[in-house]
C-alpha cells in the first residue's frame, strides 16, 4: 500500500539533515514516499513545508538542532502558524516521530525531542518513540533515545552519524511508515 510520509526538518550545520536523510532513505526502501522538507529554503534543494503537505500525509518525522534543549526557533515560528489546521482537526491520528541533534551527549537532546513532540500532541497526533527491540538503542555509546533518534554532534559539530545512530534512524523510518500503512 502506498503511503507518504514528511520528513520536516531544520538543520543549520548539517547534523540533522544527515539524520533526515537517513530516515527518508529508509522509508523509501519501504516502497513508501518520503518528502523531505524545510521550515526555510537555505539551500538551492530545499523544498519548504507547506499546509497542504501536512494535510496530505500519512505520517510525519519531525526534528530540528537542540537549542538550549529545546527546538530551534524556525520549526517553533512555522507551528504558530497552524492554528487552522489544529482547528479543523487535520492532523489528527497521523502517526509521527522526533529527532534531534546537539553538540554533547547530556546536553538537551532528550527534553528538545520532548519539546518537538508537544505540538504535534497538540495537534493530535499519535507519537512514536524508539522501542527497546531496537538492539542500537542499548549498544550506543552516542545517540539514541527512546524518546526518538539523536545524534551527538561533537562541540566542533564534526561528528558523522555513528552506526548504531544511523541504524536507530532507519528503524525509526520503518517503523513509522509500517504504522501509518497501519493506520490509513
Ligand atoms: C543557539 C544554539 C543553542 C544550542 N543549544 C545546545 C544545547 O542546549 N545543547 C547542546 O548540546 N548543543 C546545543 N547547540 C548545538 C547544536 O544543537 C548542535 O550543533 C547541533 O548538532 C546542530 O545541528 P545541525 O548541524 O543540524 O545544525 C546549540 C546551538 C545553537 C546555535
Amino acid at each position: 500500500m502506498s503511503a507518504t510520509i514528511v520528513v520536516l526538518y531544520h538543520s543549520s550545520h548539517g547534523s540533522v539533515e544527515a539524520m533526515a536523510h537517513e530516515i527518508a532513505e529508509s522509508i523509501e526502501q519501504q516502497g513508501a514516499s518520503a518528502l523531505l522538507r524545510t521550515f526555510v529554503a537555505k539551500n538551492a534543494h530545499d523544498i519548504v513545508i507547506t499546509k497542504d503537505d501536512l494535510i496530505n500525509c500519512d505520517g510525519l518525522a519531525f526534528g530540528t538542532p537542540t537549542r538550549f534543549g529545546m527546538m530551534a526557533s524556525q520549526a517553533k515560528s512555522f507551528w504558530e502558524t497552524t492554528s487552522d489546521l489544529w482547528l479543523k482537526g487535520q492532523l489528527i491520528d497521523k502517526p509521527a516521530c522526533v529527532f534531534s541533534s546537539s553538540s554533547s551527549m547530556h546536553g538537551g537532546n532528550e527534553a528538545t525531542l520532548l519539546n518537538l513532540s508537544l505540538p504535534l500532541l497538540h495537534h493530535g497526533m499519535m507519537l512514536l518513540g524508539v522501542p527497546y527491540d531496537v538492539p542500537e538503542l542499548l549498544a550506543t555509546q552516542t545517540g539514541g533515545t527512546p524518546y526518538g533518534a539523536t545524534h551527538v554532534a561533537g562541540s566542533a559539530n564534526s561528528a558523522q552519524l555513528s552506526k548504531d545512530e544511523i541504524k536507530i534512524c532507519q528503524s525509526v523510518g520503518k517503523r513509522l511508515t509500517h504504522i501509518a500503512r497501519k493506520l490509513k
